[in-house]
């Protein structure tokens, strides 16, 4: 084996005969055997081979799977039990771990006589969630102390899928032209352009993905993703009333504001904002934006928010550089930005004078509402319209543009002006009528707004929700809007603490990501994975996408910047409450696997997110109180914030239901799917 390493690495070139000779070999050599060693070198020795045509994630190391895999699925018969090690690697661009190579086992629960299904390390408990593509599973990561990790089973290719292959014409043969979603199924390509869009985030306010389970062999993907047990955000109850108190609604904006400022950073627009994407932590302090089913990677806005030299060399991955969704309406109706259903066939100039259900009889909106006459661009100008109608929703308990079908809506979300109840929150704040500053009027400076929370949070609503994309407001500017920041002892400090550069800061530099491949990769194989590393280093040469110079740090920025990113979440969250007595040592990276120390379950309870900035030491912010001082539901209604299946889980869980005291390996049957 060493000497084929030698011999391709000395000539450089590839011959393509060699390489079906090659493939010959290895798919009479046992798959455990090959992996990882083979196939890697298998690439970085071949600095000529053109990438092939469908490059799934993008990133090398699935390229290099797919090429491992073309080899070992050539012996398609061979059985899963010799499989032998699990095949995982980490993607040094983002710590991801891919693993090629699903087991499938079963164990009996000797406690209920529960089946347990373990997919690797993964034991499932219950489904959580079911989406349009899948099912969202609670399970437990039995090589990590039973961590809770959400894992999304999303089938490749669907019954539309089938249909739509048997519509063309399947025999055509494929190019390199041939449009990423012809060669892989739309629902396929949907998944894995969702897999290389979370691969790129890493945020304390974003949905991390840990690991994807990919065997070609199988027809399903699992996403592994951190468990947000808190479920989704409830804003409304059954008669269409607010949930949550207006400053509940400022801490969770606080929030989304801050995971959509980074998601727009990295070029991802989500296109889906909407309170069901916005899930709650368990301690239901930190809400973190998830489903990026249909986000899509903008190159230009990439390249216009990070600037040419911090781009990394995997934002070019053809699955990201599809832009063309863009123009696609997707995403949830009533959410859906006025540039998204611009319908040119409209006059541009509507005169409206509606008043819905809700509004005040003194606010009759007579408004000129300006629709573009040119198809506007879609930017991500439509998530902040989004967050709008999510902030609207969660104040009001109702959407602003409504309608009875879906044509209808696009409509009214085009033309229509909005209204609001006299109203706001759970606690019924009043809103003091839509025009704070007169009909039609929003003062260009935030002083001359009148100090209420209503006055200043309608000013904040009309600027979200302005029909014009380009006039907009920005997320910078909601940041410092002072409805954002009304609660804040201090908006600056806050400000300060939660800029984008300060989690930019935590992106893994090449020393992190090296010593992390080598700990999991190349520890058996020292001197191949040396080689294999030089070669990448030379292949993806060091960007300036790095921490700043140290010295220009100062002093509160240094918190945390060396922790491996879960840490660090917490390392941040604990400077914004101020308390030095929650920070955490660094422990260097925390990629080399067995060094440094994980928190502890209590020690990650205890942090507190940006939402409880205000926190005054020894009186613990809870965002839930309200539920008991008796004005509202009592503590068992607590669990209506949470899905059905989530209060059964954790019920199940804290009684001890459905983990045994002892963890035996019994009748462990192999169930391939
Ligand atoms: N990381 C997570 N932790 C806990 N629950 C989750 C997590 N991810 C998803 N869920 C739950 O599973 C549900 C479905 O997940 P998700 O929205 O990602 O699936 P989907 O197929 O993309 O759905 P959609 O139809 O909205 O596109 C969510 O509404 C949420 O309740």
């Amino acid at each position: 084996m060493r000497t084929w390493n030698r011999g391709w690495h000395r000539r450089g070139d590839w011959a393509p005969a060699r390489m079906v000779a090659l493939c010959g070999v290895l798919a009479r050599i046992p798959s455990s055997r090959i992996r990882p060693s083979l196939s890697l070198a298998l690439v970085v020795s071949a600095p000529a081979a053109p990438a092939p045509p469908d490059v799934r994630a993008g990133c090398y190391p699935l390229y290099i799977l797919d090429m491992a895999n073309a080899v070992a699925s050539s012996s398609r018969d061979r059985p899963a039990r010799n499989r032998g090690s699990m095949h995982s690697l980490h993607d040094p661009t983002d710590g991801v771990v891919i693993t090629n190579e699903v087991q499938y086992r079963s164990r009996s629960e000797s406690v209920k006589h529960d089946t347990i299904r373990i997919i690797n390390q993964y034991e499932f408990r219950l489904r959580v969630g079911k989406g349009q593509h899948g099912e969202v599973y609670l399970a437990e990561d039995s090589t990590k102390n039973y961590m809770e990790v959400a894992v999304k089973c999303v089938r490749r290719k669907n019954k539309t899928d089938r249909l739509k292959k048997l519509r063309r014409n399947a025999d055509l043969p494929r190019t390199p032209h041939t449009p990423l979603v012809d060669q892989l199924g739309s629902t396929e390509h949907k998944i894995r352009k969702e897999i290389a869009i979370m691969k790129k985030l890493n945020h304390p306010h974003v949905v991390r993905l840990l690991e994807v389970i990919d065997d070609p062999l199988t027809d399903k993907i699992y996403m592994v993703m951190e468990y947000l047990g808190g479920g989704e955000i409830k804003w409304r109850t059954k008669s269409d009333n607010p949930l949550l108190r207006v400053d509940q609604t400022r801490r969770i904006c606080r929030d989304v504001i801050l995971g959509l400022e980074y998601l727009h950073y990295q070029g991802i627009i989500h296109r889906d904002i909407k309170p069901a994407n916005l899930l709650w932590t368990a301690d239901r302090r930190t809400v973190k934006i998830s489903d990026f089913g249909v986000s899509t990677f903008s190159y230009a806005q990439r390249l216009a928010a990070a600037g040419n030299g911090n781009i990394k060399d995997d934002d070019t991955d053809p699955i990201l550089m599809d832009e063309s969704d863009l123009s696609k309406t997707a995403g949830t109706p009533m959410f859906l930005a006025p540039e998204i259903v611009y319908d040119a066939s409209e006059e541009d100039v509507i005169g409206s004078s509606q008043t819905s259900p809700h509004s005040s009889s003194t606010l009759q909106l007579q408004t000129q509402l300006q629709t573009p006459r040119q198809r506007p661009q879609v930017t991500k100008a439509i998530d902040i319209w989004a967050f709008g109608v999510t902030l609207y929703g969660l104040l009001f308990g109702i959407l602003p543009f409504n309608a009875k079908t879906e044509y209808e809506i696009y409509r009214v979300i085009r033309t229509q002006d909005w209204s609001v109840p006299e109203t706001m929150g759970l606690d019924q704040l009043p809103t003091g009528g839509r025009y704070p500053g007169g009909i039609g009027r929003r003062p260009a400076d935030y002083r001359s707004l009148p100090n209420t929370e209503g006055a200043q949070v309608m000013d904040l609503l009309s600027r979200l929700l302005e029909k014009n994309a380009e006039k907009r407001i920005t997320l910078d500017e909601v940041k410092r809007h002072p409805w954002i920041t009304r609660d804040l002892h201090s908006p600056e400090d806050w400000l300060r603490e939660t800029r984008l550069t300060r989690y930019l800061q935590l992106e893994p530099t090449h020393a992190e990501t090296d010593s992390a491949m080598s700990s999991v990769r190349f520890r058996w194989l020292p001197r191949i994975g040396n080689r294999i590393m030089s070669t990448l280093r030379n292949v993806k040469p060091q960007r300036s996408f790095r921490r700043p110079p140290r010295q220009h740090d100062d002093e509160k920025d240094d918190v945390g910047v060396h922790s491996e990113p879960h840490i660090v979440h917490l390392t941040r969250h604990q400077t914004t409450t101020g308390n030095p007595s929650h920070r955490r040592p660094h422990h260097g990276s925390v990629r080399e696997k067995g060094k440094g120390r994980r928190p502890s379950r209590q020690e990650l309870l205890r942090n507190k997110s940006t939402n409880d900035i205000n926190a005054k030491p020894g009186k613990p912010f809870e965002p839930w109180a309200m539920w008991n001082n008796g004005a509202t539901p009592g503590p068992s209604k607590r669990k209506s914030t949470e899905t059905g299946l989530q209060a059964q889980a954790r019920s199940r869980l804290r009684s001890g239901s459905i983990r045994p005291a002892t963890r035996p390996p019994t009748a462990n049957v192999l169930v391939r799917g």
